[in-house]
C-alpha cells in the first residue's frame, strides 16, 4: 500500500517562497524554450541536489539494487528507466525513504541521509508522487491539494477543514496557496470537485499539485503518466517541465513510455537488473549499445509502444 504523498510532501518554512507567487504564475502549458533551460535565469548549477553513492538493496535472496551511483543536478530533470524488474521502484523508495539500503549513501544538498530520520525527509524538501493514485476520493481536489501542506502548518488538518480557532488563518493561506497551484496547473476549473469524481489524467495532475505545493527541492516522481493518454502525456511532460523551470524545483521521475522520457528529461540513467548500465544525455543513451541489447528489445511492451 503506498504511503499517500501528503505524508512526506511537507517542507521547512523556508522552502515557501511567497515572492514565488507575487510573481505571477504563468500558464504551465507555456513551458520555456528547450527544457534544459536554467530554471532562474542562470545556468544549472554544477552542484549535486542528490546524490547517491554505492547503493545496494537486497530482498532476501533477490538483489534490486547493486552499487549503484547517481548524481541529480540542481533544477534538473532527471529519469530512471529500464525493463521490469529492473530496480526503478527500489530505487525511487531508497531516494525517498522509504526502504533504508543495505549499502551505500545518500545525500540531499550534502546531508546524508543515514543521518536523518525517514519522517525528517519532508523537512529537507523532499515530495512524492506515487504510481498508484493516493488522492482522497471523498475531498475537494482543493483540500486534496492543501494536504500537501498539512504538516507545514501549526494546526492540524482537521483543524484547517474545520476552520476551526487557530486554525482558520492558517486554512485560509494553505487554501490560497493550493488555489494558485492549481492554477499554474490549469486545475481551476474543477478546484471544488470530489477528487474521486475525475477522470484519471485530472486526478494524476492533482497528484503533482499536491506535491507541488510545498515547493519541494526534490520532487520524486512514480510513473506520473502510468495509464495516460498520448495526449495526457504531453501536457504532463510540459507541467512537469513548467514546474522544474517556475519553482527551481529539482525531478528525478521513473516512467515507462521512454519516447516521453526521452523528450522531457536533462539526463537519464538506465537500470537492467539492479544495475545502472548508462546515464548520459537522451541521446547519449538513446545510442548506447548496452541499452539497445537491454531494453530495445522490450521497448515494444512499453505503454505506447515507442522505442528509443
Ligand atoms: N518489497 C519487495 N520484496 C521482495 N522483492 C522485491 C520487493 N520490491 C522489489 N522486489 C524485487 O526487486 C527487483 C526490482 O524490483 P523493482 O520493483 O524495483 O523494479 P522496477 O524496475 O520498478 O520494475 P517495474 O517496472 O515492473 O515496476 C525485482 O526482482 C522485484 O521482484
Amino acid at each position: 500500500m503506498p504511503l499517500p504523498s501528503y505524508a512526506i510532501g511537507v517542507m521547512e518554512a523556508s522552502v515557501y517562497a511567497p515572492e514565488v507567487f507575487a510573481r505571477g504564475l504563468p500558464s504551465a502549458l507555456q513551458p520555456s524554450e528547450g527544457h534544459t533551460a536554467p530554471v532562474t535565469g542562470t545556468a544549472v548549477a554544477t552542484s549535486p541536489m542528490l546524490s547517491l553513492q554505492a547503493i545496494g538493496l537486497s530482498f532476501g535472496g533477490v538483489v534490486a539494487l547493486a552499487d549503484i551511483d547517481l548524481s541529480v543536478r540542481s533544477g534538473e530533470i532527471r529519469a530512471i528507466i529500464g525493463p521490469n524488474g529492473a530496480g526503478k521502484s527500489s530505487l525511487i523508495n531508497v531516494i525517498s525513504g522509504v526502504y533504508r539500503p543495505d549499502r551505500g549513501q545518500v545525500q540531499l544538498a550534502g546531508i546524508d541521509y543515514a543521518q536523518v530520520p525517514t519522517q525528517r525527509l519532508a523537512h529537507l524538501g523532499v515530495a512524492r508522487t506515487f504510481q498508484n493514485l493516493a488522492l482522497f476520493k471523498g475531498l475537494s481536489v482543493l483540500d486534496n491539494v492543501a494536504t500537501g501542506l498539512a504538516y507545514k502548518v501549526r494546526s492540524n488538518f482537521a483543524g484547517q477543514v474545520l476552520g476551526i480557532g487557530r486554525s482558520r488563518g492558517e486554512r485560509r493561506e494553505t487554501r490560497s496557496r493550493a488555489d494558485q497551484i492549481l492554477e499554474f496547473l490549469d486545475l481551476t476549473a474543477v478546484r471544488d470537485r470530489l477528487a474521486g469524481t475525475l477522470p484519471y489524467g485530472l486526478r494524476k495532475r492533482v497528484e503533482l499539485a499536491r506535491a507541488l505545493v510545498a515547493e519541494p527541492r526534490l520532487l520524486l516522481l512514480d510513473e506520473p503518466m502510468a495509464g495516460m493518454t498520448s495526449g495526457e502525456k504531453s501536457e504532463m511532460a510540459a507541467f512537469v517541465r513548467a514546474a522544474r523551470d517556475r519553482f527551481a524545483t529539482t525531478v528525478v521521475l521513473i516512467e515507462h513510455d521512454v519516447g516521453v522520457v526521452m523528450g522531457l528529461s536533462d539526463r537519464v540513467a538506465v537500470l537492467d537488473h539492479g544495475r545502472k548500465i548508462a546515464d548520459g544525455t537522451p541521446d547519449e543513451v538513446r545510442n548506447d549499445q548496452r541499452v539497445i541489447d537491454a531494453y530495445l528489445g522490450v521497448a515494444s511492451d512499453n505503454e505506447d509502444g515507442a522505442g528509443i
